[in-house]
């Protein structure tokens, strides 16, 4: 994030806000919040770097510390996921806005509770899902919705594999379950987005939750985290299906991630499907029968200045600067739906968090 904030926003076109770091924390060290900004952001976010903020970033030595400053607008929390849920209520708490990593929470009766508290204090609060801000999300939601390039839309898949395992090792926040390792909570956020923004947000959908969902799970051999994760959802209102996959066993090729199929095309949006920089439409030919479908292919191009996440960024300082309390484009429901969704696969599948870690 922070080596985000450091780039020129005009590189992407944005002239009406620039970011600041005002301090970075660290609950472990001192000295690793200093080296943090002494290697990442010596002289700060963009702001800062061309003189239109006279400060500099400071170091803390406690999380604490972050929220009783006056000069900080906006905590984000890039924490484990076991403890986003405490260190943003205490964020909250304090008065201080905040912008949480995904997942939101461990389970939806958290994130209840950081929207109640949120709304007492009256600050801002959201999940960061920065791919939602993508220029490439708004066009996919134009091209399927707007545009409806593939006409009815019947079904769709995502498919967010990165092949830690082996790689990382088991005490990794990844595999390890006092951090709530597991696929489904790291990439699982992604493939659901996906999910939401196709049939979720279909304009004819009109809020409807999925007819039903289907899970599945294979654990890890040593951890019992979920190594490969399955999610299928149904909306019968659409006569579409959601099939959605991730996994820590092994990468997802670079040619697909998502694929939206329906009756006058297809869309793919290839792998990695945190930070995609493309859109491939294919529209079936006239006269084509079920056996055999001919292809016009057009592609949309998004190339990525920087890491990608400066357009979330960008989309939370504008909140603030207009007051908003939560963001129409990463919504608390959504969060909350995000995460109902999560609690049922782990019903579904009959994975428990290690006692104590729930904080609701
Ligand atoms: N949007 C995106 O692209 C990405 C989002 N994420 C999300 O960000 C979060 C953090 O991921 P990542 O940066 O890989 O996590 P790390 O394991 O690197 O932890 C990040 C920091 O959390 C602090 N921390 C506080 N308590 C603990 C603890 N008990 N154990 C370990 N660290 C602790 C540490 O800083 P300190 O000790 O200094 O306080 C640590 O450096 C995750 O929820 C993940 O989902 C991750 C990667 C990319
Ligand atoms: O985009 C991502 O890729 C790697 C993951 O471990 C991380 O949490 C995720 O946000």
């Amino acid at each position: 994030m922070i080596k985000d904030l450091v780039l020129d926003p005009s590189g992407r076109d944005c002239t009406d806000v620039a970011h600041s770091v005002a301090a970075v924390a660290s609950s472990s060290a001192l000295s690793k919040a200093q080296k943090f900004i002494d290697d990442f952001c010596p002289e700060g976010g963009w702001a800062q770097k061309s003189g239109l903020d006279k400060t500099k970033p400071v170091a803390l030595g406690s999380y604490d510390e972050l929220y009783q400053r006056d000069d900080v607008d906006l905590v984000y929390i890039a924490t484990p996921h076991t403890l986003h849920s405490s260190v943003a209520k205490a964020a909250l708490e304090a008065g201080k806005n905040v912008l949480v990593e995904k997942p939101a929470t461990l389970n939806a009766k958290e994130w209840d509770i950081l929207v109640e508290t949120a709304k007492i204090k009256g600050v801002f609060l959201m999940e960061a899902v920065w791919t939602r801000f993508f220029p490439l999300a708004y066009k996919y939601h134009e091209l399927l919705h707007e545009q409806r390039v593939i006409g009815d839309i019947r079904n769709m898949s995502a498919d967010f594999g990165l092949g830690f395992y082996d790689q990382l090792p088991d005490t990794h926040r990844v595999f390890n379950p006092d951090l709530a390792g597991g696929c489904q909570l790291d990439l699982g956020p992604y493939t659901i987005l996906w999910a939401l923004l196709t049939l979720y947000h279909h304009p004819a959908n009109k809020g409807a939750e999925p007819s039903r969902m289907i899970s599945s799970m294979i654990p890890h051999p040593r951890t019992g985290v979920d190594l490969y994760s399955t999610i299928i959802m149904d909306w019968d209102n659409l006569l579409a299906r959601a099939n959605l996959n991730a996994n820590n066993a092994v990468s997802t090729p670079p040619d697909v991630g998502v694929l939206v199929t329906g009756t006058k095309g297809s869309i793919i949006i290839p792998g990695g499907l945190s930070r995609p920089d493309k859109i491939i439409v294919r529209r079936n030919k006239p006269g084509d029968s079920p056996f055999r479908i001919e292809l016009d292919e057009e592609v949309f191009d998004f190339p990525v200045q920087g890491f990608g996440l400066h357009w979330e960024a960008d989309a939370v300082a504008r909140s603030l600067r207009d007051g908003e309390k939560e963001n129409p484009r990463m919504p608390w429901n959504e969060s909350a739906l995000t995460m109902r969704i999560m609690d049922k696969w782990r019903e579904q599948v009959g994975y428990k968090y290690p006692a104590g870690l729930e904080q609701a």
